[in-house]
Formats: C-alpha cells, sequence, structure tokens
C-alpha cells in the first residue's frame, strides 16, 4: 500500500462514520439533550467548553440544586468512533477536530507534507478527552508541589491535591487496588481506569527487570519511576471521555441545560469589570444571543481557545489587542507561556515469531496495540522524571502504522513509505520520547478579531538549546535499553524512518541528532500554560483585574506537568469547584 491509498482509505471510513452519526444519531441517549435559549437568559454559572475540566465542573456544580448551570460547547455529541477506543484514530482531522495547525516556524517539521504539524484538540462533548489516546497519568508530586511554591499557596501541594484526582476515578484494576499503593486509589468516581496487559507487555517487563531496568506496577502513585503498564481511561470496552461520564451521568438534572454545537464569541464585562454575560453564536451560526450569569462565568476552551476567547473580550497583551482595536479590560499575559510536550518517534524492528501467526480480529472495544510507558530519571537520587517513553508494540501493524505517519500525523511519503516497508516485514516497536519539562516557550495571538478564525499558534517547540541538547540527552539514555535482553533476543534494528535527510551526519553526533530531530519531532498534544496561574489568574483561578470570571483548564498550568495532561485536567475541574461551591455557600 501507498501513502495516498492510506489516506483516502481513512478518509473513506471518517465520511461512512460520518452519515452513521448524522442519519442514525445512535449515541444521542446517552447525552443531556439540546436546551432551547433566548436573548438575556440568566444563569447562576456559564461555563465555556465542555472538555476534560468544563464537564467535570458542571457535573459537580449542578450537584447543588438551587444552582442554574449552563454549559456551553462548540461541538456535539461524540458519535461511535469517540466511544469505541479501536476507533480512535478515525477523529482526527474532522469535525471532532479543530483542525489548528502550527505556524510555520522554518526549523522543526521538517518532514512533513506542509512543514506544520497538527495542533489536535476535541470540538465534541468531553473536548480533547474525546479524542486522546486514553492514558491516564496523573504527574509526579514534584509538578503541584511546584505550583504551590509558586502562588504561595499551600492547597495546590500534592497532598491537597491528590484527593480530587481519587474523586473522579474508578479504579477497576484488581491488583493495583490490592497494593501498596491501592489506598491512593478511587473506587466510586465517574472515570473507570484499567490497565493494559497482554504477553508482549508482560515478556517485555519482565525482560527489562531481569537486566536491572527499574519496573512498577503504579506509576499513579507518590512515586512515578520505572516502565510499566499502562492506565486507560477506558472500561466495559468504552472511552471514559469527561463528556460520556460528567454530562452523561447528569443529563437528567433539571437544573443542568446545554447548547451544543454553540460557539462561545464574547465575555461582557459591567463598568465594575465585572464578567456578566456571554455571547454565543448558536448552531450553523443561525442565531446570536447574549446570555446572563448572576454568579460566575467559568471559561474551559482549552490552552489554544481559552486565550483567544479572553483576548477577542480584552484581556490580554494590551499591545497585541490595541493592534487589533479592542478595548483593554485587563493588561495581563494571556496567550504567552504556551508549552507543550513533543514526541520524538524512534523505531525498531523486531524479528517476527517464526510460528505462523493469524491476523487478531478487530476489536473496536480494545485500545490497538500493546504499550508500555516509562518515566525515567536520569539522576538516580531524583524523584521526579527527567523523561517519559510511551513504547507501542505493533505486530501485524503496518497498514496501521501507514495510516497513522500519512494521514494523522501528516508526515511526507518518505518517512511514512520507509515505515511502512519495514513494518510489512517484522514486528515494530514504536517509542516516542518526550521532554517532560521543556524550557521553551511559544505564544498564541489573535489572527483577527472573527472569533471563528483560529488563533495563531507559535509553538516555540526547541526555541531553547537546552532543549534540544536534553533531547539528545534522553534518545540515548533510551537507546541504552536495545542492548537488554529483550530488544537483543529479537535482533532489533533501529528504522531510518529519516531516510537520505540526515544522510551527511554521522549516525549519533549531535549534528545527526539535531537532524533527526527537526524532521521527527511530534508533539504529544499537551498544550498548556497560556492563562497561567499566577500571572493571568490567581490561586483561585479568577482572573486578575476584573470580577466574576475564572478560567480552568490546561491553560493555568504555569508548568507544565511530569505526564500527560487529561487527568490532571480533571483534578483541577474537581479543585476548582470546590472553590466555587465554598464562596457560594454550598461546600458540604
Ligand atoms: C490527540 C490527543 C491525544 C492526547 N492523548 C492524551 C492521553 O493519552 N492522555 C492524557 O492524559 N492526555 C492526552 N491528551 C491531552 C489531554 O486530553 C488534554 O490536555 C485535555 O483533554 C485538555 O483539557 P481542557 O479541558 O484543557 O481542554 P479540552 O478538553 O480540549 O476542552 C475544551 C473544550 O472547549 C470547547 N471550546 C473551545 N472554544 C470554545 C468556544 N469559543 N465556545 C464553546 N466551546 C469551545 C472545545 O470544543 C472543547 O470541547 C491528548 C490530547 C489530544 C488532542
Amino acid at each position: 500500500m501507498d501513502p495516498e491509498t492510506a489516506v483516502s482509505n481513512a478518509v473513506t471510513v471518517q465520511l461512512a462514520l460520518k452519515v452513521i452519526a448524522l442519519t442514525l444519531d445512535l449515541t444521542a441517549y446517552l447525552f443531556p439533550k439540546q436546551c432551547d435559549v433566548n436573548d438575556d437568559d440568566t444563569f447562576d454559572f456559564i461555563i465555556i467548553g465542555a472538555g476534560s475540566a468544563g464537564s467535570v465542573i458542571a457535573n459537580r456544580l449542578s450537584e447543588i440544586e438551587h444552582f442554574k448551570v449552563l454549559i456551553i460547547e462548540a461541538g456535539g455529541d461524540p458519535p461511535l468512533e469517540v466511544m469505541y477506543p479501536g476507533l480512535s484514530s478515525y477523529t482526527y482531522h474532522s469535525r471532532l477536530d479543530w483542525n489548528i495547525t502550527s505556524q510555520y516556524d522554518g526549523t522543526t517539521a521538517q518532514c512533513r507534507k506542509d512543514k506544520v504539524i497538527p495542533q489536535f484538540s476535541g470540538r465534541v462533548l468531553g473536548g480533547s478527552s474525546s479524542i486522546n489516546c486514553m492514558y491516564y497519568v496523573r504527574g509526579n508530586p514534584y509538578d503541584y508541589n511546584r505550583w504551590a511554591q509558586l502562588v504561595n499557596d499551600e492547597t495546590w501541594k500534592w497532598e491537597n491535591v491528590l484527593p480530587y484526582f481519587i474523586k473522579s476515578e474508578r479504579m477497576l484494576d484488581k491488583d493495583v487496588l490490592k497494593s501498596a499503593t491501592g489506598k491512593l486509589h478511587g473506587r466510586h468516581g465517574e472515570i473507570g481506569i484499567t490497565r493494559s496487559i497482554d504477553n508482549n507487555t508482560r515478556r517485555f517487563l519482565r525482560s527489562l527487570k531481569e537486566d536491572g531496568i527499574p519496573v512498577t506496577m503504579d506509576y499513579n502513585a507518590n512515586k512515578t519511576l520505572g516502565y510499566s503498564d499502562v492506565f486507560f481511561t477506558i472500561a466495559d470496552g468504552y472511552r471514559q471521555s469527561t463528556g460520556y461520564r460528567f454530562l452523561g451521568l447528569a443529563r437528567n438534572r433539571p437544573n443542568l441545560y446545554i447548547l451544543k454545537n454553540t460557539v462561545a464569541t464574547k465575555i461582557l464585562f459591567n463598568d465594575d469589570k465585572r464578567a456578566y454575560a456571554v455571547e454565543v453564536v448558536t448552531e450553523n451560526k443561525i442565531k446570536k444571543v447574549t446570555l446572563k450569569a448572576t454568579k460566575e462565568i467559568i471559561v474551559s476552551a482549552g490552552a489554544l481557545k481559552s486565550p483567544q476567547l479572553l483576548m477577542l473580550s480584552g484581556i490580554g497583551p494590551k499591545d497585541h489587542l490595541r493592534t487589533l482595536n479592542i478595548d483593554v479590560i485587563a493588561n495581563l499575559p494571556v496567550g504567552k507561556n504556551l508549552q507543550d510536550h513533543l514526541a520524538i518517534p524512534i523505531l525498531h524492528t523486531l524479528q517476527k515469531n517464526k510460528k505462523k501467526s493469524f491476523p487478531k480480529p478487530f476489536n473496536p472495544h480494545v485500545y490497538p496495540y500493546s504499550n508500555i510507558v516509562g518515566f525515567v530519571a536520569l539522576n538516580k537520587s531524583q524523584s521526579y522524571p527527567d523523561y517519559e517513553s510511551t513504547i507501542n508494540i505493533i505486530d501485524d501493524g503496518a497498514k496501521d502504522l501507514l495510516q497513522l505517519y500519512s494521514f494523522v500525523y501528516q508526515y511526507s511519503d518518505n518517512v511514512s513509505d520507509s515505515i511502512y516497508n519495514y513494518a510489512k516485514e517484522s514486528t515494530v516497536i514504536e517509542t516516542l520520547i518526550t521532554d517532560l519539562h521543556p524550557k521553551s516557550r511559544g505564544e498564541i495571538l489573535l489572527r483577527s478579531v472573527n472569533p471563528f478564525d483560529h488563533p495563531l499558534v507559535y509553538t516555540g517547540y526547541l526555541s531553547e538549546e537546552e532543549d534540544l541538547d536534553n533531547t539528545i540527552r534522553y534518545i540515548e539514555d533510551y537507546l541504552r535499553l536495545t542492548h537488554t535482553s529483550y530488544f537483543k533476543k529479537n535482533n532489533a534494528q533501529m528504522i531510518n524512518i529519516v531516510g537520505n535527510m540526515c544522510k551527511g551526519f554521522k549516525f549519533g553526533s549531535k549534528d545527526y541528532w539535531t537532524c533527526y530531530i527537526q524532521c521527527t519531532l511530534n508533539n504529544m498534544t499537551h498544550y498548556s500554560g497560556t492563562c497561567a496561574l499566577g500571572s493571568v489568574v490567581d490561586s483561585r483561578l479568577l482572573v486578575r483585574g476584573v470580577k466574576g470570571l475564572r478560567v480552568t483548564d490546561t491553560s493555568i498550568m504555569p508548568y507544565i506537568v511530569s505526564g500527560n495532561t487529561n487527568a490532571p485536567t480533571m483534578m483541577l475541574g474537581e479543585k476548582v469547584s470546590d472553590f466555587i461551591k465554598e464562596v457560594h455557600g454550598a461546600l458540604k
């Protein structure tokens, strides 16, 4: 198969899924029904964005019967490809994704078709938790203690945020529950968590352990270092998106109102700088209305879109707003401090098992591939990881890999072809190496005053030299694993995915890795930091310089966490709900 066919096949399946969703609406019964609104309708709370944070907040606030809560979401109900973990690769570049790309920076993305990187983010109930890879990772105590120190507020320390992780969680893995760290897990929360274990992962981890590489069962407890099976937000065969779980479970509450397929275009302030209303454009841009909030407005539109909405509403860097003739209500560094985790793919082929194997039948309820995750510190006395290795063991997956690299990530045909040709003959170990604490910062700017234009995303990837140096050290450290018995026994060979691109450099030299990284660099889509705690919002997540307005989503993370960002964002939703209930006399 060639990359063009792989892309065309993926688009055809997407179209078929779209037709099924639009004609049969099979999942609608799981979600709250659309409400009807008119100009000046009034609620106690308006939440903008039903993603990882927003859906949690809508659920927790609507537990209080006398709170009238409205949540506004640009997307609609999650269709089958969201619900079934095995179909998730069909959500990208579709109506379920905002289809934003990075701005061309002249250095990174050298092996992409358009030399830019997709900035996937969900436009659907559940937001990015509806299209993400479902890894459940809380991060390290170091992350939250660092935030607490920054804002001088103990409530952000690990021991004080841990109860909020536990609150949302329904741990279903009996071994984890029985283990010494079992008490650090929730049993009754909304989000079901399972581990994926199979023969591949058992063999891999056993072998690492025998070779003296740290292996752990529970990277979601107080100690996170080591290689491990992956915890997933998958239960009973279904993706545990916040849309499905937090909004779905609250769908019959009479005090919870939802506006789907509706875009919030501006927040309005009175003379006292109190946020009192939201302008929205409802389905198919048919109706524009202003909706009022008597208590608070909470922005949870994600780290790319929350800064856009704030800036359109007059909250942001004054120089930038003035160039677009936007009246400045609060001069704050909104959109600055953009952070993301990069992912550098390293692929190895393994000798195929000589026994004839038959392809397994496709099961949409399970996550494809065997997965391992490693959290590694180079300095062995350090308690938090420097890098994460996300490892997929892929048997008979040549077509899947081709689809992933050519259609999803949009790598050039050379890269995709080369992976496909190697994968046809072998099992592939695909590892993504992620520097967990990048120093580089990017920025979100407005493209125009039109709320339907995407913001400009200047990623800033590798703009700090130190990040490149560290990434090379982490790749070299990971490659030590290839000297362990698992890789040796299987005659592992690294795939030259960059083809001739880096042929002028000696393999393994700094120049070689620089070229390799600039060609292959991918992102984990963990955008964060653009409405940061301590600079844009205070330690109660209230926007500085105005009243009645909070931001709660990945944008408030002042430093990105040491892992994937979905669980930490749900934790933020839990935590801010208690802040809000406390202020309004409803905290039990
Ligand atoms: C492809 C992908 C894979 C990932 N894999 C993982 C993973 O395996 N594990 C993990 O922990 N994390 C993962 N992440 C990251 C994680 O899912 C996100 O960091 C997290 O979901 C972000 O939550 P949020 O609440 O900040 O934003 P989102 O969940 O993106 O929610 C924002 C919501 O606001 C809506 N919205 C935006 N603007 C407006 C507007 N103006 N009006 C109305 N609605 C609006 C959006 O449509 C969206 O629903 C992944 C992310 C992506 C995109």
